[in-house]
């Protein structure tokens, strides 16, 4: 990272700002930082989207995607980018699994990266299916899931998401973001448009994530709490 020291004093910003080399420019526009010294720099939005790489989101699945243009939202004031790479994903623990495929990721796309990777974890079953949701999904569909807790009275669950950045720098560190949603698994209700919506109803909610509205799920969902740290380290001027 290039690092700035900002020679302008403006009524926030004194001395010596880490910012990623934007200072001078954000300062010269006369538009201030909103760090303490020596702190990353909180930049401008506009000037922040002018100014950085889009972030590429490798995603296939459009039902995620959807989810997350809506959680980031209209004021998100990076530009977002998909691109539907078929990446490998490793098998292993969900944030090993993340953190390879956003490895592979940042290598293809040569710029900054975002994935995801989404669990869905049965306690009953010490945390399975998991990371390999997709396959039990694809093969069992959401009743034959249920139905594997038949013998079991501890339905409770948890859906997991957890989010991958890479800057796209050489030799970068992937930055992980673990996002939670506690429930049960339930019989099939509501639409079948995405995934095990139908099976998983939220702690606190009498309706599956399919049964309620999209925005209620957006609120309370495993994708949207990563998502808010996802926005958090990104909004800190770490893009
Ligand atoms: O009902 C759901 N509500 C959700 O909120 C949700 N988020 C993901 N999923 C499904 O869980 C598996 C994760 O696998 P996954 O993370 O590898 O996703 P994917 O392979 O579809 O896409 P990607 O890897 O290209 O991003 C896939 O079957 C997804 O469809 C969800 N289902
Ligand atoms: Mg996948």
């Amino acid at each position: 990272m290039k690092v700035c020291v900002c020679m302008y004093e403006t009524t926030n910003c004194k001395v010596g700002c880490v910012c990623g080399g934007w200072s001078m420019v954000l300062l010269e526009h006369g538009m201030g930082c909103l760090s303490q010294p020596g702190k990353p720099m909180t930049l401008h939005h506009s000037t922040m989207y002018r100014k950085s790489k889009p972030i590429v989101l490798c995603t296939g699945n459009k039902n995620k995607l959807k989810e997350i243009v809506e959680i980031f939202g209209e004021n998100f004031p990076y530009k977002v980018d998909n691109q539907d790479i078929d990446l490998p994903e490793y098998q292993g623990e969900p944030e090993d699994i993340a953190r390879a495929k956003c490895e592979l990721a940042a290598e293809h796309i040569r710029g900054p990266v975002l994935v995801e990777d989404v669990s869905l974890c049965f306690n009953a079953l010490g945390g399975m299916p998991g990371p390999y949701i997709k396959w039990f999904l694809g093969k069992c569909g959401t009743a034959g899931l249920y139905k594997m807790l038949d013998g079991f009275e501890d339905k409770t669950a948890y859906a997991q998401c957890i989010f991958a950045y890479s800057s796209g720098e050489k030799e970068s560190t992937v930055k992980i973001f673990d996002g939670r949603c506690e429930g049960i698994i339930v019989p099939p209700r509501g639409p079948t448009n995405f995934g095990w919506d139908p099976i998983f109803q939220p702690n606190g909610y009498s309706e599956t994530f399919a049964e309620m509205s999209i925005d209620v799920k957006n609120t309370i969902s495993h994708r949207s709490n990563a998502i808010q740290k996802v926005k958090d380290f990104l909004l800190q001027g770490n893009h």
